[in-house]
């Protein structure tokens, strides 16, 4: 896709996950997701690679999913797992291939949190979402996912961390979508080494439903 619809866009969330059906019905069998991320974890540097090892989903607790409503049985079951969304095959590759890229010094691992956006967060906020367990913090990516995986297709995706979250009052840094759109310029060409490479070397998911 070039680019993706998002929550705080005012689509519903059924349209913004609906090219994933879509892809599922084309005979896509793995989903590779990218995006900017605020990072949360103090250990993170702006411009480093966060592969999503799972996912906080802060909009599902309110009940918005795109999964509300009749289930389509089409495509996957009523209640789907979500303890293995992002997978861990895919995830040991990547981390091999980045390292093979000389790329380890900024790729991480972590744990990603949705809201809703298009605001960034406060700095209340962030500290909160550090302490229930995100390291980098979007607007996206995560419905996807959960779709994704209703549908039997399996996931990976990275984080690019654009910013890092504001957590102290006496800061003088702003989150804003111009260093956003600057981090992304970046590391743009290593990004897309990295997936390349990645996709050259996934064999076909043969437990794909
Ligand atoms: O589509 P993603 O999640 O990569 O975009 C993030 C969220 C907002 O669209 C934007 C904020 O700068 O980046
Ligand atoms: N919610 C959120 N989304 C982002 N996308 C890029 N940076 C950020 C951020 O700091 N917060």
């Amino acid at each position: 896709m070039q680019g993706r619809f998002h929550l705080y866009e005012g689509y519903p969330i059924q349209k913004i996950t609906l090219p994933m059906r879509v892809f599922k019905l084309m005979g896509v069998q793995t989903m590779i997701m990218t995006n900017a991320a605020g990072g949360l974890n103090q250990d993170f540097k702006v411009g480093d690679v966060m592969i999503i090892k799972d996912h906080i989903n802060m909009p599902g607790f309110a009940g918005v999913s795109p999964l509300c409503g009749p289930n389509e049985d089409r495509f996957g079951v009523r209640f789907p797992c979500m303890s293995d969304a992002y997978d861990r095959e895919l995830r040991g590759l990547a981390l091999a291939v980045g390292a093979e890229l000389g790329f380890s010094d900024f790729l991480k691992e972590g744990v990603y949190c949705v809201l809703g956006g298009p605001s960034f967060e406060t700095i209340a906020e962030c500290r909160m979402l550090n302490r229930l367990g995100a390291d980098a913090v979007g607007m996206s990516t995560v419905h996807e996912v959960i779709v994704s995986r209703h549908a039997g297709m399996r996931c990976f995706a990275l984080s690019l961390i654009s910013n890092k979250a504001v957590m102290d009052y006496d800061s003088e840094e702003r989150a804003n979508h111009e260093e956003v759109l600057e981090t992304g310029r970046l590391r743009a060409e290593q990004l897309e080494k990295l997936v390349s490479t990645l996709v050259g070397r996934i064999e076909p998911n043969n437990n794909a439903c």
